[in-house]
């Protein structure tokens, strides 16, 4: 946490901080970095791929992937300096703890744990370590091609993402661990308007401010559709009636028939909101340099999660809709679909054996469902190589905690990092015994 491999934008980030994190881990992994059949390389200069060779080549590898580069944090609001890494009353604060530092190391700490104890894995498995997953994924995109290059095709990818989620529906207490099966597109788009500057002693009646202000402001005030037909959210709610009294099992079981109920109540928060429909973010906004300089151009960008309902080009078409000002112009400053949806079926390997992986380390969670992913993640770079992407972290998020990640005062107790480390120990040695359901815990 205290070396701080900041990415800014996908033209800069901290890269003495990356060289750093690498001979960091170099040095606090010792086994996994001696073992004979674990190769070790650095990836466009910054990211780690290692391929863990296992002793039976009839099996097909699989994928652990995490990202140890961090959005910036600006110290204000923060209880401890973001980083710091201070440990009080058993829980490390600092940028990354949740996203995604705590899985880099926890990856690597399990498999250091494994190696020490002489486990020698089965099934040949890499692990992934992204360097700019917070900007374009260079590092990703690299290591998929070279991947690629080799003839891998890979059983499953684990990366981060869903959550087991608690104390967050009103009235219900049980924990669900929720396993993305997709992630949302997005959309960055830069609205710009150019109006003739000058004293701002004689204004015209339109400036570039008011009139952007106006266009983003419209945007805002008129949300996306809703789209509730996505099968991971129907999957997700019949799940939960088993779990409520009449008649809420009879509304959720029966989301064709209560969509508006079941809506109205979802668009009420932030986190439930975004998965029933596009969202809109206004991110930046720039514009004037001078209190009595009337700014020629202004500028703002909008960013788009896109339901998996919806495409780049119809959002875009529905933002050019709302705005309806032809003062105002559109530039796409990146952008990409939604993802395919993975299997979660009992045959799926890698959705059973992280279920099968969560009962065991979880035994109090009872339930697990698949959704779509709000937030983006580098394994999307690796649909070339496998059908079975899945995104999770095995830590308990509240909302509270949900708010952290890329805010203020990111945090994770011991006890939870601890627990992630126990997890990966086990669904790496799960990922051995192939799809039989897991009856015990491995000694840590
Ligand atoms: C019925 C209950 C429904 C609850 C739904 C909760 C669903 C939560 C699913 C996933 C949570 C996402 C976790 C966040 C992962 C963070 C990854 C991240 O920050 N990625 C960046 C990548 C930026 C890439 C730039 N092109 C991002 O998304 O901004
Ligand atoms: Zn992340
Ligand atoms: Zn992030």
């Amino acid at each position: 946490i205290q070396i701080p491999t900041v990415t800014f934008s996908s033209e800069k980030s901290n890269t003495t901080a990356l060289a750093e994190f690498g001979k960091y881990i170099h040095k606090v992994f010792p086994t996994v970095v001696s073992t004979s059949f674990i190769q070790h390389e650095v990836v466009e200069e910054y990211s780690h791929l290692f391929t863990i060779q296992g002793s039976d080549p009839s099996l097909q590898p699989y994928l652990l992937m995490a990202h140890f580069d961090v959005v910036p944090a600006p110290e204000e609001g923060w209880e401890v300096p973001p980083f710091s890494g201070l440990e009080r009353d058993g829980v490390i604060y600092g940028r990354g703890t949740l996203d995604d530092k705590n899985s880099v190391m926890a990856l690597l700490q399990a498999l250091e744990l494994l190696l020490i104890r002489k486990y020698i894995p089965q099934r040949s498995f890499f692990i992934s370590l992204g360097h700019d997953e917070e900007s374009s994924g260079t590092g990703a995109q690299r290591i998929s091609a070279l991947l690629q290059s080799r003839g891998v095709q890979l059983a499953f990818i684990v990366d981060e993402g869903g959550f087991i989620l608690d104390d967050f529906i009103p009235n219900f207490k049980k924990p669900i661990a929720l396993i993305a099966v997709s992630e949302k597109g997005s959309m960055n788009l830069m609205l710009q308007v150019n109006m003739t500057s000058g004293h701002s002693s004689a204004p015209p009646k339109e400036t570039s401010i008011g009139i952007l202000a106006a266009a983003v402001s419209r945007l805002e005030q008129t949300p996306m559709p809703i789209i509730f037909g996505s099968g991971t959210l129907v999957t997700v709610l019949q799940q939960l009636a088993n779990e409520f009294p009449f008649p809420v099992n009879i509304i959720l079981s029966n989301p064709w028939l209560f969509e508006p109920l079941i809506s109205r109540f979802m668009e009420r928060n932030p986190l439930t909101n975004a998965i029933i429909r596009t969202t809109t973010a206004l991110t930046i906004f720039k514009a004037g340099v001078k209190f009595n300089v009337i700014p020629p151009v202004a500028q703002a960008t909008v960013n788009f999660r896109i339901h998996p309902g919806q495409t780049v080009q119809e959002v875009l078409e529905l933002t050019k809709n709302i705005v309806a000002d032809n003062r105002v112009q559109f530039h796409v400053l990146s952008a990409f679909d939604p993802l395919p949806v993975s299997p979660s079926d009992d045959k799926a390997l890698g959705y059973q054996l992280l279920r099968q992986t969560v009962q065991s380390v979880f035994p109090e969670v009872n339930i697990t469902a698949p959704v779509t992913s709000i937030g983006n993640t580098d394994s999307r770079f690796f649909t070339n190589l496998t059908t079975g992407i899945y995104r999770f972290y095995p830590i308990y998020i509240q909302p509270e905690d949900f708010k952290r990640i890329h805010g203020v005062n990111e945090k994770i107790s011991v006890q939870a990092y601890e627990t992630q480390v126990k997890f990966i120990f086990e669904l790496i040695q799960n990922a051995d015994t192939d799809q039989e359901p897991v009856s015990h815990l491995h000694k840590l």
